[in-house]
């Protein structure tokens, strides 16, 4: 299966391409078509933006075309970044200023309330179909109060897996795969394809 991954994100990239590659699927990057326009994330849930995102790019390329949506949900914010995650610290935040405004929201948050879940949609479109499959994932941790770890992307560093006993930038990219929110969405996906 040849797919267009749908993202501008060179971690997802990352550990799309390893987890496809081991399906046999021929990954297209984003960088093969610099004339598609930015894609305004203006959704209200995951699932919202990864549709827009993976319907714009299938319509532009021809192409069957995944995309992914995720983000952090942190408990004592009542869900917050959630959808914004990529914005929390404004409008093309790097990652680096995020996990600041994440550690300064949390500042007076004691360890006990710090829990919160990555989650991730996924979704699938090709040009024959009416509308594309979703597919989700979550993984729970917890917010620790400095970063640990150099691999992985986004929050990683701050974002402490209780049931490994590391942060997700400690991991790897074959460990991550095994356990992540994308990990869990990408398993979804390959169960459903395998029967499909
Ligand atoms: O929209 P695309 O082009 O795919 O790339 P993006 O980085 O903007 O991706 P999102 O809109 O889905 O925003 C996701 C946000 O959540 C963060 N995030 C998502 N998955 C993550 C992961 O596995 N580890 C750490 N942070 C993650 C990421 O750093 C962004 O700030
Ligand atoms: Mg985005």
């Amino acid at each position: 299966m040849k797919v267009v991954l749908a993202t501008k994100n060179k971690g997802k990239v990352k550990e799309f391409n390893h987890y496809l590659g081991h399906l046999g699927w021929t990954v297209v990057s984003m960088d093969e078509y610099p004339e598609i326009p930015e894609i305004i994330e203006d959704g209200l849930t995951f699932e919202a933006n990864a549709v827009k995102k993976a319907v714009t790019v299938m319509q532009a390329t021809g192409l069957p075309t995944l995309a992914d949506d995720s983000g952090i949900t942190v408990d004592v914010l009542d869900g917050r970044p959630g959808v914004y995650s990529a914005r929390f610290a404004g409008h093309n935040a790097q990652d680096e200023e995020n996990n600041q405004t994440l550690l300064r929201e949390l500042s007076d948050v004691p360890d006990e309330q710090r829990t919160a879940s990555f989650v991730c949609c996924i979704a699938y479109i090709a040009p024959d179909m009416d509308e594309a499959l979703t597919f989700q994932g979550e993984c729970k941790g917890v917010v620790l109060k400095a970063p640990q770890g150099g691999q992985g992307f986004g929050y990683d560093p701050l974002f402490f897996v209780p049931t490994e006993g590391k942060t997700m930038a400690e991991l790897g990219v074959e460990r991550k795969n095994e356990i992540s929110h994308r990990a869990m969405a990408l398993l979804e996906m390959k169960n459903f394809f395998q029967k499909h």
